[in-house]
């Protein structure tokens, strides 16, 4: 009764505020945004209704978009008022175990001050061989798939993944993920997981949908394809944790890897915190899960763009070349990373026009655990005064792909064009919060802790890719759509072949 209740206040509430006719009194609207390729109909609202407005959910639950760059700010900036929905602390604690990533307050401060240093500078630049030498693996693999060829048609996503899995495990736990093989393997259950299980929309799981998100306690006893991947996943992480953890193997020579986040987090326990081993392996696996699924789908976007565009492909591979004739030698990590770098400002601003356009994460989610105001910059049609009164408990999402990142208020007309050189143009860094005026990853106390981890993955493997291989289309799949899958990231499926699962064919030519 108390929930029917919340659920009227709220639905009175915000009763007011501009919004598309609810696709179904039932279901809401929220599984047809999920079927929508990004890009779509998420784009469509913001240019019809402006930021801020209001879609529903299961129930006719409503869900407040507010896609207005202020009014983020103050939300995800206010970590003791919004908290991560209920729903999506249960799933994230149900699959990690308790990490940072399901902690909220003091608790969640807490982890993050432990993992801070393996996500430091310095650390980083120790890591960065390791990311060089899967950049050059990814190359050697593509190398042999050439073979005689004068050309091939390589699915990017998948090898990208593997990169990118083996980026955070190789660097954060001594641990190549990528050789591990079999149905119970941890690459596997990373792709179930990353993945989901196949979509299959009957009114069964879609019941059973809006029960758990009203009910998220049901979770842990329903039964589920995901936890159960989870729990193979976990009880896999926890043997190699063990080995590195319990057997001190720490500082031994770990065949080239490195153990940041074991290394950070049993220094601390030699300190006196108190630290278990399931602590460790609750972090790793959520570590591996968000940094590598990210990195992977933005990556694999950037390719799939440069395919379609030749000539900024021509121009950041032409930054290269001029680099390596001056210099002698290819750009070094310090070269790479070198902010406000004269000589390579091609390949800064083709990243950063990734990170806007090609955003892995379609929007992240808020609830107020107490009443509050949020300020806007932009006044809500028909309403008085720039702001907007919240009730404990409405699901704010922050639309970060198709949102804030597509605003033509702060990037101009021309907003939808995947144009580099508006990171060339003056003022582009005074846009908005965030780095480069981008939500891209977040912002506040929560803002990402693998941001220069994945700035670093980008360029190094983008110039690695760049330099030594030519990008087209493949002729007999060139449509590609992107969809928010299962894990809330963004990811690529053929046009017309979408039940094949998760693909991105690209033609690769060697330079
Ligand atoms: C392009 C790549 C990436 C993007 C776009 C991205 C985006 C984000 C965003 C938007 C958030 C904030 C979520 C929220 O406020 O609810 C976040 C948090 C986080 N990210 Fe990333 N991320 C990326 C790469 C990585 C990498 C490489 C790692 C680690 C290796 C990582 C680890 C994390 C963690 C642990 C959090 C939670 C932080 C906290 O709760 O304090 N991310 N990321």
């Amino acid at each position: 009764v108390l929930k029917l209740y919340q659920h009227v206040i709220r639905i009175h509430d915000l009763s007011d505020l501009p919004g598309p006719p609810v696709a179904s009194y039932i279901w809401g609207d929220i599984f047809n945004l999920k079927k929508a390729p990004a890009g779509t109909l998420w784009r469509e609202w913001t240019k019809k209704y402006g930021p801020t407005f209001i879609i529903h959910e299961g129930l006719m639950k409503p869900m407040l978009i507010l896609g207005d760059a202020k009014g983020a700010t103050h939300v995800l900036n206010n970590t003791s008022i919004y908290w991560k929905p209920e729903i999506d602390r249960s799933i994230l604690s149900l699959w990690f175990g308790e990490s940072m990533l399901s902690a909220e307050g003091q608790i969640h401060a807490e982890r993050r001050r432990r993992l801070n240093p393996a996500f430091n500078s310095q650390s980083i630049k120790q890591i960065a061989p390791i990311l060089f030498d899967l950049a050059f693996r990814l190359e050697a693999n593509w190398t042999d798939r050439l073979g005689s060829a004068k050309s091939v048609v390589v699915d990017v996503s998948g090898a990208l993944q593997g990169y990118a899995l083996d980026a955070v495990s190789m660097t954060m736990f001594a641990h190549c993920i990528s050789t591990s093989e079999g149905p119970n393997s941890v690459k596997e259950m990373f792709k179930n997981l990353s993945e989901g299980p196949p979509s299959e929309d009957t009114i069964v799981n879609r019941l059973a949908r809006v029960i758990v998100s009203m009910y998220p306690r049901l979770l842990a006893i329903l039964p589920s394809p995901m936890k159960t991947w989870a729990t193979t996943l976990r009880a896999e992480l926890g043997k190699i944790a063990t080995e590195v953890w319990d057997v001190g193997k720490l500082n031994e020579d770990v065949g080239g890897m490195d153990a940041r986040i074991l290394e950070v987090l049993s220094q601390q326990k030699k300190d006196g915190a108190k630290i278990s081993k399931d602590d460790a392996v609750a972090e790793i696996v959520g570590l591996l899960f968000v940094g590598s699924e990210t990195v992977a789908n933005v990556i694999g976007e950037f390719l799939h763009e440069l395919a379609h565009h030749p000539r900024i492909q021509q121009t950041l591979r032409q930054e290269f070349v001029d680099f390596e004739a001056q210099h002698g030698f290819p750009p070094s990590f310090n070269d790479l990373m070198a902010s406000g770098n004269e000589r390579l400002k091609y390949l800064d601003a083709v990243m950063m026009e990734s990170l806007r356009c090609k955003m892995p994460v379609m929007d992240v989610q808020r609830v107020p655990i107490v009443e509050d105001i949020i300020p806007l910059s932009t006044p809500i049609p028909g309403r008085n005064g720039n702001f907007l009164r919240v009730q404990p408990g409405q699901i704010i999402s922050i639309p970060l792909r198709d949102g804030i990142n597509f605003d033509p208020r702060i990037w101009g007309e021309d907003v939808e064009e995947f144009r580099p050189e508006r990171w060339l143009e003056p003022g582009t860094s005074e846009r908005g919060p965030g780095l480069g005026g981008l939500l891209t990853f977040g912002d506040g106390p929560k803002t990402c802790i693998g941001r220069g981890f994945a700035l670093a993955e980008f360029k190094i493997v983008v110039s690695t890719l760049v330099r030594n291989f030519y990008i087209y289309p493949s002729e007999d799949e060139p449509d590609i759509d992107f969809y928010h899958l299962g894990s809330n990231a963004v990811k690529p499926k053929v046009r017309g072949k979408e039940k094949e699962g998760v693909k991105l064919p690209l033609r690769i030519q060697r330079v």
